[in-house]
């Protein structure tokens, strides 16, 4: 194994080397055709000048590298203006291919699609027929009956924009806001495994008829406001969300349900979440070797694509992970955007 390791290194290291000499020399003896003359004497004058540096035994300087790397990046937007057409525009005989290739369960929503738009706007609008309490999670979450009997979440706003949480990474409540952001970048990562999430306001007080009796049992009038706090884990009668006292809606993320069969584990990189005690993670420089033979590869280099979305969205409370057809969802982003003062607490 350790053998078999080490030769793909090697053979890792000669592939890259010579990718990163054929580009160069692509780059600078092909493009050149495109480019004009003053473009490419300046990356050649710089690719002349690290090479002097490289037999100098000198690694690279960095202002030399980064101005031939611009006169590269140069040369590209020029020759992409002359491409012919048929080079420009994505065969969508690829998009088919792909898909073939490399099929994915978790992707839950297309990359190109107009019907998104109108899933978003719908999601936004739609007339609400039923709303009832759910019982998935600790945090308070409501289900809305939409059109058609489409079910969808709705994760209430806790906070004001300009709050800043304080505690560990994972204090506080869900941030509606850190759910419809997250789908958002998700798309644009094209990490399509978030639910489609958009905002959107409702009136409680409006939506009292719709109510079921459960969740009527949690719904009262506070300060003349309609509130709820519904029937959950951390769901308590004095932490409590109401319409706004300006406009009279209460704000919030509204998830469309992902369909299928979804099945819930325990995140390997999961916290103690005790100040003192590290989780295995934390302590064994091994672990992702460990972790890597029992889990399936795709759900692992999945697990990869959620830590660096977690990193992006500052995410620290990723306990669980969830399938779809042993492909990991990006579900549960309501905990991202932490203060600065949150980072550093990181247990
Ligand atoms: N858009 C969705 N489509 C389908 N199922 C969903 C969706 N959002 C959440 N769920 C299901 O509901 C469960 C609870 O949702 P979520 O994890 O967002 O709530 P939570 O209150 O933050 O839970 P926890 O305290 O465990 O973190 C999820 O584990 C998932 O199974
Ligand atoms: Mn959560």
């Amino acid at each position: 194994m350790t053998n078999f390791s080490f030769y793909n290194l090697v053979l890792l290291l000669c592939l890259s080397f010579v990718i990163y000499y054929s580009l160069n020399i692509y780059l600078f003896n092909d493009l050149q055709a495109t480019v004009s003359k003053s473009d490419f004497r300046v990356a050649k004058h710089h690719a002349l000048s690290s090479k002097t540096e490289i037999t100098k035994g000198n690694s690279f300087s960095k202002n030399t590298t980064s101005n031939s790397l611009l006169s590269v990046q140069k040369a590209i937007v020029v020759k992409s203006k002359i491409l012919k057409p048929v080079f420009r525009n994505k065969n969508p005989k690829y998009i088919a291919i792909k898909q073939k290739l490399w099929p994915n369960a978790n992707i839950v929503f297309p990359s190109t699609d107009k019907l998104i738009g109108a899933v978003i706007n719908a999601l936004t609008t739609d007339s609400i027929y039923s709303m009832k309490n759910s019982r998935r999670g600790t945090q308070l979450k409501l289900v809305l009956e939409l059109t058609n009997s489409q079910l969808v979440l709705f994760k209430p706003s806790w906070y004001s924009r300009d709050e800043i949480m304080n505690g560990s990474v994972y204090s506080g409540k869900d941030r509606h806001n850190s759910e419809i952001v997250s789908f958002h970048l998700a798309a644009v990562l094209n990490l399509r495994y978030t639910p489609i999430v958009a905002g959107r306001r409702i009136s409680l007080r409006d939506s009292l008829k719709y109510a079921d009796a459960e969740l009527l049992q949690t719904m009262p009038v506070l300060n003349n406001l309609q509130c709820v706090y519904g029937v959950c884990h951390f769901c308590k009668s004095d932490e409590i969300v109401c319409d706004d006292k300006q406009n009279g809606t209460l704000e919030g993320a509204v998830l469309f349900t992902i369909p299928g069969k979804i099945i819930k584990y325990r995140s390997p990189w999961q916290r103690t979440y005790k100040e003192q005690l590290k989780a295995e993670w934390e302590k064994n420089d091994n672990y992702c070797a460990l972790i890597s033979k029992k889990l399936n590869f795709d759900v692992l280099l999945d697990l990869i694509d959620a830590a660096i979305f977690d990193f992006l969205i500052q995410n620290g409370d990723r306990h669980h992970y969830e399938t779809r057809e042993n492909r990991v969802l990006l579900l549960d982003n309501g905990k991202g955007f932490v203060s600065d003062a949150q980072l550093g607490r990181g247990y």
